[in-house]
């Protein structure tokens, strides 16, 4: 299905709304890392990220070793940023404070 993607004033935007997020090199994504107390405390909240990528039928990409978790949001079906990311990645923060990540 055809999403719109994000203009050059919202990615900037976004960024500016998401301080811990980096645009990716190509401009097609935005990356965070997040470090956890330990693994259980990390997978519990890739558990809960998981349920709400679900929910919303947006996924994201990451990776996960130990209490590190990499994350990687993009809209495949765009090509690049949506507003789909930036309320998955809003999503993200919520969920990591709650299990008290930095
Ligand atoms: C068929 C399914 O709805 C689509 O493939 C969804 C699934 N999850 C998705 N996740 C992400 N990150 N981008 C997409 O374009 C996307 N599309």
């Amino acid at each position: 299905m055809a999403v719109t993607r994000l203009t050059q004033p919202e990615c900037e935007a976004l960024l500016a709304e998401l301080p811990a997020w980096r645009l990716r090199e190509d401009g097609l994504a935005i990356e965070r890392t997040l470090r956890f107390a330990d693994f259980n405390t990390a997978f519990g909240f890739m558990t809960r990220v998981a349920i709400e990528a679900e929910k919303s039928d947006h996924h994201p990409e990451w990776f996960n070793v130990y209490n590190r978790v990499e994350i990687t949001l993009t809209t495949h079906d765009a090509d690049g940023l949506s507003a789909r990311d930036g309320k998955l990645a809003r999503f993200i923060e919520t969920a990591a404070a709650a299990a008290s990540a930095g």
